[in-house]
C-alpha cells in the first residue's frame, strides 16, 4: 500500500532517491563481494533514474570501487555514487564533481597492525578501505567475536586516537575520516538541486542521514533498530516494493 509520504514525495519538482546498499537494496551475505541488489530493486531504481527531474544515488560505507562493482554500475550510468560514507563521490557527466578526500599514510600501517593483532581468530577478517578498515565477524563464533571486540577496544585506545568508530551488522569499522552519510546526502542534494529526498538505510551509519533529513523528505528504516525514519519496512524485499511504488507514483505524476 502506498503511504501518504511516498505519494507526496512523488510530486516534488526535483526528487533525489538516496539509498544505502547492503541490507537495504541487497540482502546481507557472508562474502561482501557476492552482494547484489535484488532484481526488483534493480528494476525500480533503473525506472526511477530514467525519469526526468529524478535522481538516484547510492550512499554506502563501501569504498567507491567496491560500490561500483557490487551495484553493477554501467560506465554510462545515471546513478550517483557516494562511497566511504561520503568521503568519495562519482557523479555522472553534467554534475560538478565533489572533491574527494585523500587518505593519509597512516591507514595502511594501522590496517596491517590490526590484522596482526587479530590473526588466528577463526572467522574474523579485516576489510581494507581507503580511509580505514572494517573488522568482520559474521563467520566467527561467539567467543572469537567477543575476543576480537576486546582486542579492537585495546587497539583503538592505543593507536586510533581521533579516528571514528562505527558499528554495523557483524562489523566494527574504524576510519580516520569523520564524514558521515548526513554530509553525503547534503552534498548530493545540492548537486542535483533536489526539492525533496527519500533516504533509506538499515544500519547505525544510516541514522546519520535519517536524522538530518528535512521536514518534507522521507526516511525509511529497513529492519529493526532505533530510528529517526518515519517509514519502516522489514527487509530489502519490502524496500524494493516501496521503490516500485515510488516509481509508479512518480511516473504518473510526470505524465499527468
Ligand atoms: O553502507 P552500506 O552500503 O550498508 O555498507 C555497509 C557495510 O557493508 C558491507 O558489510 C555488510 O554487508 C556484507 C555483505 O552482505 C556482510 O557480510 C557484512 O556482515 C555487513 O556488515 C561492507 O563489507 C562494509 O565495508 C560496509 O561498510
Amino acid at each position: 500500500m502506498l503511504t501518504p509520504e511516498i505519494e507526496r514525495l512523488a510530486q516534488t519538482p526535483k526528487l533525489l532517491v538516496a539509498l544505502d546498499f547492503d541490507g537495504t537494496l541487497a540482502p546481507l551475505v557472508d562474502v561482501p563481494s557476492d552482494s547484489r541488489m535484488t532484481p526488483a530493486a534493480r528494476e525500480a531504481i533503473d525506472r526511477l533514474a530514467a525519469l526526468p527531474q529524478t535522481h538516484v544515488a547510492l550512499v554506502s560505507g563501501r569504498m567507491l570501487g567496491d560500490l561500483r562493482l557490487v551495484s553493477e554500475a554501467a560506465p554510462d550510468s545515471a546513478i550517483l555514487l557516494a562511497g566511504s560514507h561520503g568521503a568519495e563521490f562519482d557523479l555522472p557527466p553534467g554534475h560538478a564533481p565533489i572533491v574527494a578526500r585523500v587518505p593519509s599514510g597512516q591507514v595502511a600501517v594501522r590496517t596491517r597492525e590490526v590484522e596482526t593483532a587479530l590473526a588466528g581468530l577463526d572467522g574474523v577478517w579485516v576489510e581494507h578501505k581507503p580511509f580505514g578498515f572494517v573488522v568482520h565477524t559474521r563467520l566467527a563464533n561467539e567467543d572469537n567475536t567477543e575476543l576480537a571486540g576486546e582486542i579492537l577496544d585495546r587497539f583503538a585506545s592505543e593507536h586510533l586516537a581521533g579516528w571514528r568508530a562505527r558499528g554495523g551488522h557483524d562489523v566494527s569499522e574504524f576510519s580516520e575520516r569523520a564524514e558521515g552519510k548526513d554530509g553525503a546526502v547534503r552534498a548530493l542534494r545540492a548537486a542535483v538541486h533536489a526539492t525533496a529526498v527519500l533516504f533509506a538505510g538499515d544500519d547505525e551509519t544510516d541514522e546519520d542521514a535519517l536524522a538530518a533529513l528535512a521536514p518534507n523528505d522521507v526516511g525509511v528504516r529497513v529492519g529493526s533498530g532505533v530510528t529517526s525514519a518515519s517509514v519502516r519496512v522489514a527487509d530489502a524485499h519490502e524496500m524494493a516494493e516501496v521503490l516500485a511504488q515510488l516509481a509508479d507514483a512518480r511516473t504518473n505524476f510526470r505524465s499527468a
